[in-house]
């Protein structure tokens, strides 16, 4: 096996690298510079732990806050790593004598320690070899970051002294000024660069509109006491001082264990604060935004902020410290409108007004952020600069709480023509008064009051119109902007548009959305967002969330007494996993993602004792299969009730996400709550069989994702006429030129089974007519009757032995139909049979036999596979070897395949 798989099972339990980890980790390797770019809790700190590990040479890293550095020493200390950190905050005098000496994997450091530690120190240090040099946070190294950092600014000096030594940058910042000043202050050297999305999919984004006082701290409060009773994490982000405080005393008042976190607090009741919040002892932390970048705590399931951020930025940053284990967590962000008026505030200490325009244009994207209609996880990327493809994410307020919606057609005419009329000049309010009629003195001086309009919105309080401004300016019917440093709102071309249509009697229709102050009421559907708790969210029955509940405790009293935090230990992905599937050995521990071999070897015992004695209480069995599950939240508005199928729970899922969520071929494949992200062609490959099972597919959808062409069908018929059959995909491929794939001949010959009506795909009105367009006129469909297979005989059998072998390399719950895959006509698995003459010979199974076969086997092989090659052994003697062999991380299984490590 790969070393750096190896490595990564090892020492942090996991099988399979995320986007860009292993990339990033081969090229420092290699000894290339890097800089990654990659969004909060996306697995930047592996790149660097992993390299010294496997080159066994210290890895030193600059971080900029000592209590992050604690953690991060605390953690890897449990995986067996050794790890340490050089600050003004160490008191072990012997460190910086054994770091010099090459003892620790990966050493910390301070920026300032880095930029004074003697220079003898590297050059003794690089005499027993470093493995990487690497900035986290390295964003703090720019003037245009939100954390600058003077002392980031001179680690460049040491690029002299480590001569041969790769330079790494990482950041979650990622703006481009950023990553080029990154680039020129490290003199990175030619870096490869890794620039992952920064779409957290398993983030909810909500918002709600409050009115400050105590009344909304009681609700407030009142909804932190279920998650509290939940076992979720949570952090309540205030914008001053007065609230933390305030919030803080009412959590405690009605006994819930919280701790508080700001600027006024000494440093030593700050540290003692954020240490319990670490270790589970304290579950809600209300802080200002001081609580800031070292928060590495993996398990917060909610992020809360008691009033509008000022900016987009550092909502992005906070938010993003909820869910960075991957499991299904919420951002809320609260807002007043008196909210928006801070932006003078904001920007009474800057001298320029550029700085102070750049202020009030941050804080303006906040406020739109804050009331769009529209999808906020689009909102927020494309602020990024990133593309969403997508319309709806599924998993916003916006895309999941059904809202009432009326035509505002005439108080939009009203309010557009009003603002058209003062021509750009003003923000919101002036045309707003002049619609309720105002006879201020600034509006008769204008001679507004004479207009025809003046008068006519006397129907609606002021915050009405302002709701619905801006409505419109999401929309794009009005625009916002800042001149001077005071907010202007003028018509839009698509404004224009409308009122072009419109008369004083006729405005064409425009329904909307009823949000904030335009909502009567909201309708929350029975099935709206759910943050789900734990163990919802697993699918788990009851007694399994118990269990789940339980083993958590035992986590943290382990935890306790080891004195770490308990997500050191593992995760709580992890503790789901075994909920789940509650080994009864230490192989079958070792075997849960997420396990690592110091686990596994310091507390396994303790574990297995505790998953049998509690396990027994509930009346659960030991060695269950586990399901695959993604934990991300989703809306749950099921268009096709779906009682009873065969289909396995991945594809049906992946069924789920496709046809009820609108989610693409390329994001369900790469759903962060998988274990590692599956092929485009495997999902591909399940809506063909949840299709084959009679669930219903938009199959214009389908081949417009696919690219599957009018042109290509025309050849994928010609090529069946060419093999002779459809009965299998390799002739019919043969025939064809590259670009037409498997998934586009499988697309095809699945519709011609499902006996898809053609007529039905052309009235779905995709209609192009372009040449070489995606198919959508579905009469091109029709195959001659000849070649039309009967079922027995059509390449589904193939298709779905094909799907079953990607699903075993990606869903270890999916059984594996060994004498399916063995029929199939691919070198994969065929290796195994292929040695059948082996059998003549009486093979014994050894510990080396058995890991040597299973090394020049990529695919691995199953127990029956196995008991076939080694005939000399009997199965218990080879069961038991093979129990011996995954417990020693020789060998490790997913679904039923062993593998060599
Ligand atoms: N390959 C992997 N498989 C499973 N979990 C992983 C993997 N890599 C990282 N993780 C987990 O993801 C979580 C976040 O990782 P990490 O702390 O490295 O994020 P980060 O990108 O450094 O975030 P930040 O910018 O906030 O520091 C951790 O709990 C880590 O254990």
């Amino acid at each position: 096996m790969d070393t750096t798989l190896s490595v990564l099972k090892d020492y942090f339990g996991f099988m399979s690298f995320r986007p860009y980890q292993q990339e990033v980790i081969e090229k420092i390797i290699e000894k290339r510079d890097c800089l990654v770019v990659m969004a909060t809790g996306s697995g930047k700190s592996l790149c660097y732990q992993v390299p010294p590990l496997v080159v066994k040479k210290t890895g030193i890293v600059v971080s900029p806050l000592i209590s992050l550095m604690q953690d991060q020493v605390m953690a890897l200390k449990q995986r067996g790593i050794k790890a340490e950190y050089l600050s003004s905050a160490q008191k072990d005098y012997t460190i910086q004598g054994k770091a010099e000496r090459g003892q620790f994997d990966i050493l910390f450091m301070t920026p300032e320690k880095a930029c004074t530690i003697p220079t003898s120190f590297w050059s003794n240090l690089l005499k027993e070899g470093i493995s990487l040099f690497a900035v986290d946070e390295a964003h703090c190294i720019s003037e245009w970051g939100h954390d600058f950092r003077v002392e980031y600014k001179q680690l460049d000096k040491l690029r002299g002294v480590l001569l041969d030594v790769p330079y790494v940058g990482l950041t979650a910042t990622a703006t481009e000024k950023v990553r080029f000043d990154i680039t020129n202050s490290l003199k990175l050297n030619n870096p490869y660069i890794a620039v992952g999305s920064f779409d957290r999919p398993n983030l909810f984004y909500g918002v709600k509109q409050f009115n400050r006082g105590q009344y909304f701290i009681d609700e407030l409060v009142e909804e932190i006491s279920k998650e509290v009773a939940n076992g979720c994490s949570t952090i309540i982000y205030c914008t001053t001082i007065k609230d933390v405080e305030q919030i803080y005393k009412s959590l405690m008042e009605v006994g819930i264990n919280a701790g508080m976190y700001h600027g006024q607090m000494d440093g030593r009741s700050r540290e003692e604060s954020h240490r319990l919040f670490v270790r589970d002892e304290k579950q809600v932390m209300v802080a200002t935004i001081a609580f800031g970048m070292g928060i590495d705590k993996p398990n917060i399931r909610k992020v809360i902020h008691y009033g509008c951020p000022k900016n987009l930025e550092s909502y992005y940053q906070e938010s993003g410290r909820c869910g960075r284990d991957g499991i299904a967590s919420a951002c809320w962000l609260y807002y007043t409108r008196s909210d928006f008026s801070k932006g003078d505030y904001y920007a009474a200490d800057l001298k320029s007004d550029n700085q102070k325009k750049a202020v009030m244009e941050s804080l303006l994207e906040a406020q739109h952020y804050c009331l769009t209609a529209t999808c906020r996880r689009k909102f927020l990327l494309e602020h990024f600069g990133e593309k969403f493809a997508a319309e709806r994410c599924g998993n916003c307020d916006n895309c999941t709480i059904l809202k009432q919606h009326r035509d505002m057609s005439k108080e939009a005419f009203l309010l557009l023509a009003c603002i058209h009329s003062c021509k750009g000049r003003w923000g919101l309010n002036m045309p707003i008064d002049i619609l309720r009629g105002s006879r201020a003195k600034k509006i008769a001086e204008a001679q507004y009051d004479k207009l025809p309009l003046h008068g006519l919105g006397k129907a609606y309080q002021a915050n009405w119109w302002k709701a619905l401004g801006h409505q419109l300016i999401s929309l794009g019917y009005l625009k916002e902007f800042v001149s001077d440093v005071y907010r202007n709102v003028s018509v839009s071309s698509k404004g224009e548009q409308f009122l072009a249509t419109c008369r004083p009697d006729y405005q064409p229709p425009l329904v909307l959305p009823l949000i904030g102050e335009l909502a009567e009421e909201e309708i929350r559907s029975a099935e709206e967002i759910k943050v789900l708790s734990a163990s919802e969210s697993e699918g788990f029955s009851e007694a399994e969330g118990k269990l789940y509940q339980m083993l958590l405790e035992e986590r943290l009293n382990l935890a306790r007494s080891v004195g770490t935090a308990p997500y050191a230990l593992c995760g709580d992905q992890t503790i789901r996993k075994i909920a789940l599937t509650r080994p009864s050995t230490k192989a079958r521990l070792a075997n849960i993602d997420g396990v690592n071999q110091h686990l596994v070897t310091r507390y396994g015992d303790h574990f297995l004792q505790a998953i049998r004695k509690l396990s027994q209480e509930l009346n659960l069995s030991l060695d269950g299969e586990p399901v695959f599950q993604t934990n991300e939240v989703r809306k749950v508005s099921p268009v096709v009730t779906v009682k009873s199928t065969k289909l396995s729970g991945a594809k049906l899922e992946a069924w789920k996400m496709w046809h009820e969520e609108g989610l693409s071929i390329q994001r369900i494949a790469n759903f962060p709550a998988r274990s590692a992200p599956i092929q485009e062609q495997t999902v591909v490959q399940y809506l063909l069989d949840a299709a084959l099972e009679g669930l219903p597919i938009d199959w214009t959808r389908l081949c417009e994702a696919i690219g599957l062409k009018q042109d290509y069908i025309s050849a994928i018929r010609g090529a069946i006429v060419k093999a002779g059959s459809a009965d299998k995909l390799k002739p019919i491929k043969n025939e064809l030129p590259e670009e037409i794939t498997y998934p586009h001949i499988k697309v095809y010959l699945t519709m011609q089974t499902c006996g898809v009506s053609l007529e039905s795909i052309q009235s779905e009105g995709h209609q192009s007519g372009k040449d070489g367009e995606t198919v959508n006129n579905a009469s091109n469909l029709s195959e001659p009757s000849s070649v039309t297979p009967d079922s027995e005989s059509h390449p589904q059998a193939n298709i779905a032995t094909e799907s079953i072998m990607e699903i075993n390399e990606v869903v270890p719950s999916e059984p594996v139909n060994v004498c399916q895959v063995q029929e199939f006509p691919t070198s994969k698995r065929l290796k195994v049979s292929d040695t059948e003459e082996v059998k003549i010979i009486k093979l014994k199974a050894t510990e080396s036999s058995v890991v040597e076969w299973l090394q020049s086997l990529d695919e691995g092989a199953t127990l029956t596979e196995m008991l076939e090659h080694f005939n000399g052994s009997n199965k218990d003697s080879i069961v038991e070897l093979l129990s011996c062999l995954e417990c020693d991380f020789s060998i490790y299984k997913k679904g039923n395949v062993y593998k060599a490590m």
